[in-house]
């Protein structure tokens, strides 16, 4: 059993309440590099990310006996922009393009960065958002602390346009946060991914 007192809880509170307005920036600042780097205007979608949201996870993974026999989280792609994880020891494993599991490093400090699907639709498959899944440990427990960022809740959003083109068909249908919403609450999403079904070619 874990004893936390007022003082802890107040002093984790300020510090995450810290961690939370760091990490905010460094998504814009994230978002902007990733915008240049397709060839888009630095502040593309600036209204959407200043409407955005930002939704903070922390995840305990207990020791398991049988490790080998359960998952930690099941295989998903977040449904955000981007999202950033800081992790106290290895777990998170993605998937490559050849279908294999990954397991990520695990280096003292540092942030794992990943695409999600929203990421995916707006640059038109120019990069895809990263499957990814968390196994457990037999011996220790785990912590992550994730920071969910993801576009205005009932914006639609699309491929930009700047990315379609005859070579470069649209590639996928515009969405919304609520349809995600839908999506997840009608369906098992162990058996598929809500951008799975926004493909307009197959890709
Ligand atoms: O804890 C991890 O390594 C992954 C967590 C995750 O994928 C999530 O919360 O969406
Ligand atoms: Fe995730």
């Amino acid at each position: 059993m874990i004893i936390i007192t007022h003082t802890q809880k107040l002093c984790c509170r300020k510090s995450m309440g810290k961690y939370v307005k760091a990490v905010q920036i460094l998504q814009n600042q994230l978002l902007e590099m990733i915008f240049e780097s397709l060839g888009l205007n630095r502040s593309y979608l600036h209204e959407e990310i200043n409407g955005g949201s930002q939704t903070l996870a922390v995840n305990c993974y207990p020791a398991c006996p049988e490790p080998g026999l359960t998952l930690g989280i099941h295989p998903h792609s977040d449904y955000g922009s981007i999202t950033v994880l800081l992790q106290t020891r290895s777990g998170l494993e993605i998937k490559d393009k050849n279908n294999n599991w990954m397991s990520v490093p695990f280096v003292e400090g540092a942030l794992v960065v990943q695409l999600g699907d929203q990421m995916e639709v707006m640059s038109n498959g120019q990069y895809k958002s990263v499957i990814h899944r968390a196994t457990v440990n037999g011996d220790e427990k785990r912590f992550s602390i994730v920071s969910l960022h993801s576009f205005a809740m009932d914006r639609k959003m699309g491929p930009a346009v700047e990315l379609v083109d005859d070579q470069h068909p649209k590639s996928y249908k515009e969405f919304c946060f609520r349809e995600f919403l839908d999506f997840i609450s009608c369906n098992d999403i162990t058996k598929g991914r809500f951008v799975d079904t926004l493909k307009l070619n197959k890709l």
